[in-house]
């Protein structure tokens, strides 16, 4: 039985093809697919879906694999098993703003995609702040008021730099993971192995 793997649409499901080419993979039924949403290839099904979707369907087990920005599973915490990093999607969550700082002097509010992972943040350096959840174009935030700071991801940084923000601190690098059902791991070994194992690159390549 062919395993199922959910991908993230979009961004990462461009650099994962190209990844599934370099490691020998025919990528031409995912390629080609239109906007069809399931597709077979040689080696396994592939279903299409939004980075937290994909975390859903892999936790419930309808996939067994997925692959998901690292973002997704520290703002989450799905309960699936973080299997290994992935050569692509690498960016990184940074505190942003205008250079001239916060405009307000009582407690920092930031506007973010990622209030989870803001509030952690702050709360380890013994800092509260009040989190603006927004759903994307985080940087207007500060242009417009609505918050102090931003945190949200950064790669070229060209969208930072296009709106006259810069970089106020570096909170982590992230980079696309695979990740895997806990009982698809124990009950699909055998179909799954040879799949991860052609997922595997060198640490140092990551
Ligand atoms: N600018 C970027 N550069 C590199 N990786 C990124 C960038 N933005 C997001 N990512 C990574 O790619 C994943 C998918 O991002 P993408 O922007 O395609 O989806 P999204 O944020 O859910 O947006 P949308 O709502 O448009 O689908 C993110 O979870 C993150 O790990
Ligand atoms: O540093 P850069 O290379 O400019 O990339 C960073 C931008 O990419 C992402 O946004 P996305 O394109 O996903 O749009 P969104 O703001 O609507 O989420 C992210 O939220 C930043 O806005």
């Amino acid at each position: 039985m062919k395993p199922t793997i959910a991908l993230t649409k979009g961004r990462l499901e461009k650099q994962f093809l190209a990844f599934l080419q370099s490691r020998g993979y025919d990528t031409l039924p995912l390629t080609d697919k239109g906007r069809k949403l399931q597709v077979e290839t040689n080696e396994f099904f592939a279903v299409f879906a939004k980075g937290v979707d994909v975390a859903t369907y892999v936790e419930h087990g309808i996939a067994d694999l997925g692959i998901v920005g690292e973002d997704i599973l520290l703002e989450f915490e799905p309960d699936v098993f973080d299997l290994l990093p992935l050569p692509f999607g690498k960016c990184r969550l940074a505190i942003a703003g205008e250079p001239e700082g916060p405009r307000s002097f009582g407690k920092q509010r930031i506007a973010t995609k990622f209030p989870n992972i803001t509030t952690k943040y702050f709360r380890e350096r013994g800092k509260s702040v009040d989190i603006v959840k927004l759903e994307g174009s985080v940087e207007l935030a500060p242009l417009l008021g609505l918050a102090d700071n931003i945190v949200d991801i950064v790669e070229t940084g060209t969208t930072l730099k296009e709106n006259g923000l810069i970089v106020k601190e570096e909170m982590m690098s992230i980079s696309a993971r695979c990740i895997a059902n806990r009982n698809s791991l124990k009950l699909k070994k055998s179909v799954l192995t040879p799949l991860i194992d052609s997922f595997r690159i060198q640490e140092e390549a990551i």
